[in-house]
């Protein structure tokens, strides 16, 4: 097994070149963040943008307009129940679903679309809802570059491993039968890749708070957009959604999202240059 370090993320995370522009970074597309659970889309387009996404937008329920809006001016938004959500997944190169998406039928039907829409050279970071609505319905897995973010429940319901079962050992076995890569969230979060697994040790329990994984599909979705190959990028954001946490709780009780979200760029800066 491997250790995520900060050696790893400073291979990734490099000095931008000059001859550059927004498209050069990513295009983000978020979906998720219903009546309820609006603020998980925000916190998720929110860390995608501070960890340097070129261009953000947020496919959610009309509720959350305003309040992303006043949260997230660089956020973009759609309706993610109109046909528009078909024309931003074409625009996109990286797509989360899942953050706050929820999981009754109305969740369930923007899910599928989003699965019938992506194509096999776009990222899609499956998240949340999502995770325990294809574990619900066994929905065909899409056809895409996939990355799954489940915490140990959604794992449970992905996976079938019970959360007393779930070794590394166990997990990568399950892990070896979905496409793409899992992370597994946990206290001690290993992330599958192929015949690799790789063990995160940074972050701890002031990141126990709802919003955490939301922020980091986000961080993902950022890298994934700015960096190659793939695998890297993603070691590279489990690592520095962690790190950044025990950065903000060296002097807070807790890790809140919105606090890991602003240090992003200044740790980003410190990284790059390193
Ligand atoms: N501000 C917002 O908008 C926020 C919106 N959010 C969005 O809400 C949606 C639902 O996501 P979810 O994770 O809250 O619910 P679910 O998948 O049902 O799992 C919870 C159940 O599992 C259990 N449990 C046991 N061990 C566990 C473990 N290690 N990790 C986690 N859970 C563990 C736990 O047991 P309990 O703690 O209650 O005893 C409970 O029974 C999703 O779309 C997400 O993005 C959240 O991000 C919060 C902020
Ligand atoms: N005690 C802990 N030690 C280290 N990391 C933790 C701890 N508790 C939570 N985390 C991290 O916080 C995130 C929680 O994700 P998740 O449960 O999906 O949150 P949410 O859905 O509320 O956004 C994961 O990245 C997990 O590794
Ligand atoms: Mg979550």
């Amino acid at each position: 097994m491997k250790q995520l370090t900060e050696q790893l993320a400073q291979t990734v995370v490099r000095p931008r070149q000059r001859d550059t522009y927004k498209g050069s970074f990513g295009k983000i597309l978020i979906v998720g963040g219903n009546a309820q659970f609006g603020g998980a889309a925000i916190m998720s387009a929110s860390a995608a943008v501070y960890a340097g996404a070129g261009l953000v937008s947020v496919a959610t329920d009309p509720v959350n307009r305003s309040a992303l809006h006043a949260r997230l001016p660089e956020a973009m938004i759609l309706d993610a129940a109109s046909s528009a959500l078909e024309t931003a997944i074409r625009q996109a190169t990286v797509i989360v679903v899942g953050p706050g998406l929820g999981t009754d039928n109305a969740a369930l039907a923007i899910l599928k679309r989003v699965f019938a829409a992506v194509e096999q050279t776009q990222v899609l970071i499956i998240d949340g809802s999502a995770i325990t609505l294809v574990a619900a319905h066994q929905l065909d897995y899409p056809n895409a570059q996939l990355i799954w973010t489940p915490h140990q429940v959604e794992w449970q319901r992905l996976s079938g491993l019970a959360l007393s079962d779930q070794t590394v050992t166990a997990s990568q076995q399950a892990a070896s039968h979905i496409p793409g890569i899992v992370v597994a969230k946990s206290s001690q979060t290993h992330v599958f890749v192929g015949d690799d697994v790789y063990e995160n040790m940074a972050g701890g329990p002031a990141m126990a708070t709802g919003g955490s994984g939301d922020t980091l599909t986000g961080i993902i979705a950022a890298f994934a957009g700015q960096f190659q190959p793939l695998k890297q990028a993603v070691l590279a954001a489990v690592f520095v959604h962690s790190h950044v946490a025990d950065i903000v709780a060296m002097n807070s009780y807790v890790a809140l999202p919105t606090m890991i979200i602003r240090e992003l760029p200044t740790y980003l800066k410190q990284l790059s240059e390193s």
